[in-house]
């Protein structure tokens, strides 16, 4: 006898083809790709299938509950229905009749791990999200839809909570409001209760089958849901290996795997009965597979409607401005750091180097080389420390810029982590420039003091753009530490400090044009040893370098150094910034982080 027979009768088979299709998944399968060795060809990685053909259909306003054993491929699935699958699949997935990854808006995704940009507060990060999802708050209804959802979700009493003060379930709330700002028709949450105490379980699947019963269809994977919380679900997608083996109400659950002659223990937990029926037990998993293959037969229907697919709504420049806003906010909670890393890198080094250099001057032949030392010193210590500080960037926010994928442009990103330096970029070479400057004889003081820090401010600029370019490219600490000083050495090395570059071979020579370091000491060279016509030249000594032009000469630095130098910093920058975004598109391209 067709044990289908016993679970639907004909009406409600047409019944079930009657209601509307949201979701329909037509043999999904993903898979991680081989991966080979560069020098044998060798594979080094097999191929993963992860998700193996499946099929179903989710209807307007159910609220699922999608269950099984760890690695069943829940969350694969999850993601897959949002779009934001990354890795090889095949079959089609359609939410209202369109491809899933054509149409991001809407399926909105809650991820199980919450990630927010640390130092802001709730309403800090809700209201960033509102601006780059919707538009300016400025806006009576946008206002109006930021505080409805603050007040649904009991976040009202949080507002100037900062986000990692927030317990696990006001966290889960949070990320929940942030994804509901764009009102999306599909919700589709990440194990929503993992980590959650049963008040706080309960209360999170509260607010989600509320959204359930006000049109939304809500979707959720969920870890040995509690029996309180596993009846709230008005259905079941029971995974198991990658394969769906049931997809139902929780009624028709039971009559399944009765059917089979697995029945649940009275006042046992039913979502951990499935889980276990199906876990490591491949007699009931090919049986509850050909049921569920004769099921999707009946009730794959699929009714397309007319929706529109949303997109991010501010511009480029509003982007860059929104995301600037969001760093200066962190920053000025971290001012007081930056006002003590301020001082230990950059007071005491000119400190020191005030002492050391105290009372020197170009004129005489043996002052000649102190500022000479001089010049590089302060050279160095700014660039050098601009680009390590830059270094740090991306590693710690990652996570949060690819858990935001797809609401802001990457270049925005970048640009505006860019611009987030050029307070540095002032503040560090002003006040090396002040204290030592204090102690050194520079020929017109003032001016030339002026026009130290001007050089110094604009040549930190190809700096940054090193550091950030290297974050980028290396998110790792550890192969960028490897990697730095290698490109640091052939870098300084062209500075014209420790060789003349002059006299290098041509093509060696060349390497210079890609070096900050040369730009900024040939700027600096130059503000001091243009105004030294004449240096002391003791009568026992044969050899002397008779004035400032001679210096420069020696070092083998321009003598139009305005224009070579400005054009230098803008080709440095580029060239690293490019560099840069290529490595942040490189992993914007891995995917939305889940
Ligand atoms: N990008 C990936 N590369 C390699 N393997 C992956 C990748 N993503 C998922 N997998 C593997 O696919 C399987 C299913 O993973 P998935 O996270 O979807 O399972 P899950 O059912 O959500 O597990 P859990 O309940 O433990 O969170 C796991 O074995 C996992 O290791």
């Amino acid at each position: 006898m067709e044990p289908y027979a016993n679970i639907y009768s004909y009406d409600e088979q047409q019944e079930r083809m009657d209601n509307d299709v949201v979701i329909n998944v037509k043999d999904l399968k993903v898979w991680t790709p081989e991966e080979k060795s560069w020098w044998s060809r060798k594979a080094t990685k097999h191929k993963t299938v992860i998700l193996s053909e499946v099929t179903g259909c989710i209807r307007r306003n159910e609220f699922a509950a999608v269950i099984g054993p760890s690695g069943a491929g829940k969350t694969t699935f999850l993601v897959s229905l949002a779009g934001k699958c990354t890795l090889p699949t095949s079959g089609t997935v359609t939410l209202f009749g369109r491809n899933a990854k054509d149409c991001p808006g809407l399926a909105e995704i809650v991820p199980q791990m919450e990630v927010f940009m640390a130092g802001l507060s709730v309403m800090e990060h809700l209201v960033f999200m509102t601006e780059m999802k919707l538009g300016t708050c400025k806006e009576p209804h946008i206002l109006r839809t930021l505080n409805v959802l603050v007040e649904e979700l009991k976040l009202k009493s949080h507002r100037h909570t900062p986000v990692e003060a927030l317990s696990g379930g006001e966290k889960k709330l949070l990320s929940l409001a942030t994804s509901l700002l764009s009102d999306p028709r599909i919700l589709i949450c990440d194990e929503p209760t993992t980590g959650l105490d049963s008040y706080n379980a309960l209360l999170v699947i509260g607010v989600l089958k509320r959204l359930a019963l006000g049109g939304k269809v809500v979707l959720c994977s969920i870890h040995q849901p509690s029996c309180d919380i596993f009846k709230e679900f008005s259905s079941v997608l029971l995974m198991t290996e990658g394969r769906l083996l049931f997809h139902g109400t929780q009624d028709e659950c039971e009559e399944v795997f009765e059917s089979i002659d697995l029945h649940c223990p009275l006042k046992y937990n039913p979502a951990e009965f499935y889980i276990r029926a199906v876990s490591g037990n491949s007699d009931n998993v090919q049986r509850l597979l050909s049921l569920s293959e004769r099921r999707s037969d009946v009730i794959a229907v699929n009714i397309v409607e007319q929706i529109f697919c949303k997109t991010t709504q501010r511009n480029w420049f509003q982007q860059v401005h929104l995301l600037l806003w969001r760093l200066s906010l962190t920053m000025k909670r971290g001012l007081w750091n930056q006002i003590i890393q301020l001082f230990i890198s950059v007071v005491i080094t000119a400190m020191v180097l005030a002492v050391a250099y105290a009372g020197a001057s170009g004129t005489t032949q043996r002052g000649v080389q102190d500022v000479r030392g001089l010049i590089w010193l302060i050279t160095s210590e700014v660039s050098f420390g601009l680009s390590y500080s830059a270094l740090y960037a991306f590693e710690n926010e990652l996570p949060l810029f690819k858990r935001e994928v797809g609401i802001y442009k990457c270049s925005a990103y970048f640009v505006s982590r860019f611009l987030s330096f050029v307070p540095r970029c002032i503040v560090w070479p002003v006040t090396l420039v002040t204290v030592t400057s204090l102690a050194v004889d520079l020929p017109n003081h003032m001016l030339t003091a002026f026009e130290f820090m001007v050089t110094l401010c604009i040549s930190t600029i190809p700096g940054v753009a090193y550091g950030l370019g290297m974050a980028a490219l290396f998110t790792s600490t550890g192969i960028m530490g490897d990697v730095m000083p290698c490109v640091d050495l052939p870098l300084f090395l062209m500075s014209g400090a420790f060789l003349r570059i002059s006299s290098l071979p041509g093509w060696m020579n060349t390497v210079k044009y890609i070096s900050h370091f040369y730009y900024a000491m040939d700027a600096m060279s130059n503000v001091y040893w243009r105004q030294i016509d004449h240096i002391d030249c003791p009568s026992n000594q044969t050899s002397c370098v008779k004035d400032g032009a001679a210096v420069l000469f020696e070092n083998g630095y321009s003598e139009d150094f305005i224009v070579q130098d400005i054009l230098g910093v803008v080709f440095v920058t580029l060239f690293w910034s490019l560099l840069g975004y290529y490595g942040l598109k490189r992993e914007e391209k891995k995917g939305y982080a889940y």
